[in-house]
């Protein structure tokens, strides 16, 4: 059952198109990516399925139901946490306080309780500094809970993008270059990671991503754009050995 789909979308900015007719569909569970030459459309496609720009044409469900029209937070309350290409941290917060923010819409207490700071206020905010903590050790990061997030290494701080993606509860996770910036260890690393809470959570998973060794050594199904149209999708074997990939990928490795 397709838990994302997106039949038909388009997106022009003046004369540009950066998304054509653009279908795609994430399964519930899915690992899937999403590839293609600079410029081809990918950050377009996750901007309208995260409401930052509405669509020109077309529609996009998630769990049965239309995201158009809605705002960014009302599209993260329905389940769709992401992270950007440009790390986007709470830079002058810590690394814990990065990750409990994200907790914001599952707080239980009211308004007095928070202002006077009794009763339940306390055990909920222990709670979900425990539950912070959590994500922190999935990605590495609990032993730097208390450092400034913008002082961290950048591969750091990108782990910490995901951590605070995850810790908003998603149903599904995209994530907008995990990658960039990391050395080969750090990438083999956060596959891992990746994985790993795919499976402990339950998650989809739609990723953009240069990286050919991450793409094709962790996605299930592979969608390439080129010039905001889909030119292929299909198993990472296909994709690789698909000449119109290998073509909008001349000079460059698709393995
Ligand atoms: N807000 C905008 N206004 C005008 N043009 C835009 C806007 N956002 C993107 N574009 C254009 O749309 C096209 C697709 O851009 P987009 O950033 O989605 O590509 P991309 O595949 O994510 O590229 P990259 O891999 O370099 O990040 C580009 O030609 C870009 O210049």
């Amino acid at each position: 059952m397709s838990l994302l789909k997106a039949e038909g979308v388009s997106k022009l900015f003046g004369g540009l198109k950066a998304v054509s007719n653009f279908d795609m569909y994430v399964n519930k569970g899915e690992l899937v990516g999403l590839i293609g030459p600079n410029g081809a459309g990918k950050t377009t496609a996750f901007n309208l399925l995260t409401g930052v720009y509405q669509p020109t044409t077309g529609t996009i469900d998630f769990d049965d139901k239309s995201l158009l029209a809605m705002k960014p937070y009302q599209i993260t309350q329905r389940g769709i946490a992401r992270t950007f290409q440009n790390i986007r941290l709470f830079s002058e917060l810590s690394v814990l306080d990065n990750v409990k923010i994200a907790y914001h819409f599952h707080v239980q207490y009211g308004l007095f309780e928070s202002v006077f700071r009794v009763g339940r206020y306390f055990k909920e905010e222990a709670e979900i500094e425990a539950k912070a903590i959590e994500f922190l050790k999935i990605f590495k990061l609990d032993d730097k809970k208390d450092e400034i997030a913008k002082n961290l290494p950048y591969g750091a701080q990108r782990r910490l993008e995901i951590a605070r993606a995850l810790a908003a509860q998603p149903k599904l996770l995209l994530l907008d270059e995990p990658a960039a910036g990391m050395n080969p260890q750090e990438t083999q690393e956060l596959m891992t990671m990746i994985r790993w809470i795919r499976e402990e959570f339950g998650l989809t998973i739609l990723l953009i991503e240069h990286d050919m060794s991450l793409v094709m050594g962790i996605c299930e199904r592979i969608y390439v754009l080129e010039y905001g149209s889909i030119i292929a999708s299909g198993v990472p074997a296909d994709i690789k050995n698909n000449p119109e990939v290998i073509r909008a990928y001349l000079g460059s490795e698709v393995e």
